[in-house]
């Protein structure tokens, strides 16, 4: 089976090379057609959709996965153009390329397609209403792929993070290893889910074969808040050794932290149809916490504290 990895430099997309390895052949993209060992690989602009359907011709591939995208939120806002040409157009044109071919397609799209105002789980059925760009560019780019024909499936995660790339975790220990004290909101209230599970459930899922095209929603099981969630960050991140002290971690609201994109209040999916559909056991977000920082034990060095910002993501 070759299979065609998009964004293979991502936090997910760094999982999902290692967790196809075992089905295939992979080949992955990146922006700049290199691999962080300096390793070349495709290089793909998604900014310019019309370059995804010459790649696709070339490479032939049984299944494509789509772990590239715009998610730098705050951003998003300044630049609309550009994030519905990654999130929406280029999605769309990848779909209509494996339609054609008869390939497989996994896409990602967020729990930032919600408006945050439900008060259980969000399951797939329920209504969207993305309150800022980055939400909306990822709906138009879900309602691309449902469109295209293609046997897909669209995996909605939410809050990733990992030891790779740019996320929340990582932003945490930096600010952490710089200042005393931490404000962070409360009143956000999600499922933080390892880059890691999505790529395992995504190689159990094409291990078995899609059963039905469609969206499914793919979180760690419960929910905190992100004060929660970097309060747990810095009590694991202690525990594994990764820092010596914890700075204070006040909580405050959402008034109290201005962004340039509005968030939702609620964030929580309920994974529940994917997990019986392909039997994949869905770990609580604060052992998947955990199994994250075992896994990465070899791995954390200083590395943390040179990342950029989430704010910088593109
Ligand atoms: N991060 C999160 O909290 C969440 C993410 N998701 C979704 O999950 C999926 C994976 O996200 P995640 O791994 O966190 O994302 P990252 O921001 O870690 O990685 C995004 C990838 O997209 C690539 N990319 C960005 N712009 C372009 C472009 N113009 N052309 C080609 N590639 C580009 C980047 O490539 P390069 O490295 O080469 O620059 C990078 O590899 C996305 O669909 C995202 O919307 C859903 C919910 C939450
Ligand atoms: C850095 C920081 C952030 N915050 C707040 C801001 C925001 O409300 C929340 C999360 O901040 P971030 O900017 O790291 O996360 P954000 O970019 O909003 O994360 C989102 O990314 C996209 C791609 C998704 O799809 C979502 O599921 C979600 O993970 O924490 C604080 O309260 N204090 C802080 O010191």
């Amino acid at each position: 089976m070759t299979i065609l990895l998009l964004g293979g430099n991502g936090q997910v997309g760094h999982e999902l090379r290692r967790s196809l390895a075992s089905l295939g052949n992979v080949v992955a993209t990146t922006r700049d057609g290199r691999l962080p060992d300096g390793d070349p690989c495709e290089p793909l602009d998604m900014a310019r959709p019309d370059a995804v359907d010459a790649l696709i011709e070339r490479i032939s591939p049984d299944v494509v996965v789509n772990a590239a995208a715009h998610t730098a939120v705050d951003r998003a806002e300044d630049e609309p153009d550009l994030a519905f040409a990654i999130n929406a157009e280029a999605p769309g044109r990848i779909a209509r390329a494996c339609a054609a071919r008869g390939a497989r397609l996994i896409h990602y799209s967020t729990d930032y397609v919600f408006d945050g105002t439900g008060d259980r789980p969000y399951r797939e059925s329920d209504a969207t209403a993305p309150l800022g760009v980055y939400g909306r560019s990822k709906l138009a780019g879900e309602q691309a792929v449902a469109d295209s024909g293609a046997r897909h499936l669209i995996l909605r995660t939410a809050w990733v993070y990992g030891l790779h790339g740019a996320n929340f975790l990582r932003t945490m220990l930096r600010l952490g290893a710089e200042r005393d004290e931490l404000r962070v909101v409360a009143d956000q209230v999600g499922s933080p889910t390892p880059a890691w599970l999505i790529a395992d459930v995504t190689a159990a899922i094409l291990r078995r074969g899609i059963v039905e095209s469609g969206v499914r929603h793919l979180v760690s099981a419960g929910q905190t808040s992100w004060h929660g969630f970097a309060e747990a960050i810095f009590a694991e991140a202690r525990a594994h050794g990764v820092v010596e002290r914890s700075p204070r971690v006040l909580p405050i609201s959402t008034a109290e932290f201005p962004t340039k994109a509005s968030r939702p209040a609620w964030s929580v999916l309920d994974s529940g149809r994917l997990a019986a559909e392909y039997g994949v056991e869905i770990p609580y977000w604060y052992a998947a916490l955990a199994t994250t920082f075992q896994r990465g034990a070899r791995n954390w060095g200083d590395t943390p504290r040179l990342h950029p910002s989430s704010s910088d993501r593109g």
